[in-house]
């Protein structure tokens, strides 16, 4: 790939606003130069045009340019079951996912969802994401096989269960491993994807799973992590009765060996302060997925607590629990949730709805080193927003009064529409604007 220096408002926050005020780094007429599909030099485009006046120049003014949004919770098999609303997560479960679900036993049709499930991340400016695959092994497969093809950063993996699920999507311990080990050995560190032991919650894999699940961690030290817990009152207490000599929900993964930094758990809304302990002194990060917990009515999520037990938090879309694939739609959605509990909330500026969306899933998926700001090292994974003429958003955009205004109005009203470029590694991954990129 021959360089290219990307001329554009671009904002990025490599650090935290939650630990550093004033981490919001804004380039009004900024400079990215990009070679071989990494950042070489971030900064103010005149320097860098006059530093290497030999680059072609991509001209992206007019928009906002932002790091790829990285989703760190979101499930393959629900992409059409999105919707599903008025229902609390078991009822959920039972009626509108796990049907679905079983559906993806059939590799042609498990195809189908995969790419319109790519087309879905990708149309919303997902650059990277942590996938809940499906349960059939042929169908994370045939996932793996579509995600490079389109070039996403997938990090994805079988999703085990063996009880209260559906009989088709139960499996047994030593078939758990089995076909993890084979998915690993094939895709693991392949390209751009990455592994996920991915047992399903708690209430679904017995202790015998979950024992198979950590032998897979253990054999292969650099696969994650992922699962479920604390996301509903009722869950919660299926599983203390599951599960009667656990502490609380995290006890259940604790004691099975698998909470550690290389560990994302989705939702976290009823956690006590042991468990957040736990979870800050493994590393283990959260995914919020505000969406999603408005949808199925599950809660309130205690970002302040996450905060001062030193969690780490980023965003997950949860679909198709949750509305949409959309990192702008949950970024607002945090925000709202956060205001509306008042002094137990956390107000939630631009900057930190950037960074959740953007470097935070970067750090919680072990992936800050290569992507979620535009520091010189980094890959060019990017979405250029530039919303139609004559809408809204374009409204606010050419009078906005400052380019963080701007980034509040992205999140406040933007949508896939309003995306007129994605890029992973710097080939372009999607265009609106056909012929531009
Ligand atoms: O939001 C959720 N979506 C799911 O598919 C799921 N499975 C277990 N727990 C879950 N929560
Ligand atoms: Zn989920």
């Amino acid at each position: 790939m021959t360089p290219v220096l990307y001329r554009a408002t671009f904002l990025h926050t490599p650090e935290s606003p939650f630990t550093h005020p004033g981490a919001l780094r804004v380039h009004e007429d900024g400079g990215l130069l990009v070679s071989g599909g990494v950042i070489q030099a971030s900064g103010d485009f005149a320097a860098l045009h006059a530093a290497h006046p030999e680059v072609p120049v991509a001209d992206r003014r007019g928009g906002l340019l932002l790091p790829g949004f990285i989703d760190t919770h979101v499930h393959l098999p629900q992409v059409r079951v999105i919707g599903g609303l008025g229902l609390p997560l078991l009822a959920w479960l039972e009626e509108c996912a796990l049907p679905e679900e079983a559906r993806l036993a059939n590799p042609t049709y498990a195809r189908a969802v995969a790419q319109d499930f790519l087309a879905g991340l990708l149309g919303a400016g997902t650059t990277t994401a942590l996938v809940f695959g499906s349960h059939f092994a042929s169908a994370v497969d045939v996932f793996f096989e579509e995600a490079a093809r389109v070039g996403l950063r997938a990090v994805a993996g079988q999703v085990v269960s063996d009880r209260l699920l559906r009989d088709e999507l139960h499996t047994t311990p030593e078939r758990a491993y089995a076909e993890g080990k084979a998915l690993i050995e094939r895709w693991h560190g392949v390209g751009r994807a990455l592994y996920a032991v991915t047992p399903r919650f708690s209430l679904s894999a017995s202790e015998g799973i979950l024992a198979a699940c950590a032998a897979l961690m253990t054999e292969f030290p650099d696969v994650r992590f992922t699962s479920h817990i604390n996301e509903n009152v009722r869950e919660v207490e299926v599983v203390r009765g599951l599960f009667p000599g656990a502490r609380d929900y995290l006890d259940t993964y604790e004691r099975a060996g698998l909470v550690s930094h290389r560990g994302v758990l989705a939702h976290n809304l009823h956690p006590s302060d042991r468990e957040l302990g736990v979870l800050a002194e493994r590393g283990c990060a959260v995914a919020h997925c505000p969406c999603s917990n408005s949808a199925l009515g599950s809660g309130f999520f205690p970002l302040r607590r996450h905060l001062a037990a030193g969690v780490q938090v980023a965003l997950g879309s949860d679909v198709g629990g949750g509305t949409g694939f959309s990192l702008l739609k949950e970024g607002l959605q945090a925000h709202f949730m956060q205001n509306l509990m008042g002094e137990a909330g956390v107000l939630l500026s631009p900057a930190h709805l950037l960074y959740l969306a953007t470097r935070a899933g970067a750090q919680a998926l072990g992936l800050e080193a290569q992507v979620g700001s535009f520091e010189p090292g980094q890959q060019f994974d990017a979405v250029h927003l530039q919303p139609l003429p004559g809408t809204p958003l374009d409204a606010v955009f050419r009078h906005a009064a400052s380019p963080e205004r701007a980034l509040a109005a992205a999140f406040a009203t933007g949508t896939p529409a309003d995306i007129a470029g994605v890029w992973i590694g710097g080939q372009p991954v999607q265009a609106r604007v056909q012929g531009r990129l």
